[in-house]
């Protein structure tokens, strides 16, 4: 099943400045389950385009579906985690990742038993009570993929997610997203400026371009790779050969 659709895609922002086309002729699917990634210079349109599929944002021009329906407002379907995480500092962990169902109003027994689950699983128990500057970097990140999981979306998107942390914790946090992904068969779109990474998590990557923003290529992940951990991956010599051929795509991209 096809669970986001782009059709003849264009966004303009009109700004006192003037106008920007941020984003032209762009067209796409993304079937449910799978992970894509978007790379591409900065400024070609990737944040726009999970604020077109968050529902953020509506196209000036085309349509953007999810799971068939036309996207016209923010829909608890679509997930977002970002880099920075978001969370309350006054309230607890455990309170942290319930916030989502009470502004849904769906807090109910089965989705808070669900919420605490997650938390278990993610190795996050001991933390409920504890309040977020008492964690470091990867755990409010996890605490943050907690929250949005809480939240029951089918699509996730992910804004550079890893990008403010160490590389060992940066890696731990690829290989649990990309299992939770497969895990719950969610469909996720990642944004991101490490090539490495976009290869070695998804199952095919995007390479955009700007001025305006346009898809330029699509490089569909081979098995071999995509069947190993994050980690794994970039120890294959396939994804060498990969990365070095998309790499130069990037360069032109600029
Ligand atoms: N709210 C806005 N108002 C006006 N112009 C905008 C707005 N948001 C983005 N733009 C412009 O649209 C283009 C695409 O921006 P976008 O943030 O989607 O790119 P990006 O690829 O995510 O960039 P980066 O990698 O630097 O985060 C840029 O030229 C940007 O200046």
């Amino acid at each position: 099943m096809t669970a986001i659709s782009f059709a003849g895609v264009g966004q303009k922002y009109i700004t006192v400045a003037g106008e920007t086309l941020a984003l032209r002729g762009i067209e796409f699917l993304v079937e449910e389950g799978e992970l894509i990634g978007l790379v591409g210079p900065s400024g070609c349109g990737k944040s726009t385009i999970l604020s077109l599929i968050a529902g953020l944002l509506l196209p000036t021009q085309g349509e953007v579906r999810v799971f068939a329906e036309l996207v016209h407002s923010p829909s608890p379907d679509v997930g977002y985690m970002l880099q920075q995480d978001y969370l309350l500092p006054w309230r607890t962990i455990h309170d942290n990742i319930l916030l989502g169902l009470e502004i849904q109003g769906k807090k109910t027994k089965a989705n808070m038993e669900q919420a605490l689950r997650l938390l278990h699983e993610m190795g996050l128990a001991h933390a409920a009570d504890q309040h977020p500057h008492q964690l470091s970097g990867g755990m409010r990140q996890r605490v943050a993929l907690v929250r949005t999981l809480t939240a029951n979306p089918q699509v996730i998107l992910l804004d550079e997610p890893f990008s403010a942390l160490d590389y060992q914790i940066k890696l731990q946090l690829e290989e649990l997203i990309q299992s939770t992904l497969k895990e719950k068969r969610l469909t996720g779109v990642l944004v991101t400026h490490d090539l490495g990474e976009a290869i070695a998590m998804c199952d095919r990557v995007f390479v955009m371009s700007k001025n305006p923003g346009t898809i330029k290529s699509v490089y569909p992940i081979p098995e071999e790779i995509r069947d190993l951990s994050p980690f794994a991956a970039r120890e294959h010599p396939e994804f060498h050969a990969l990365f070095r051929q998309v790499w130069r795509d990037l360069q032109d991209a600029d």
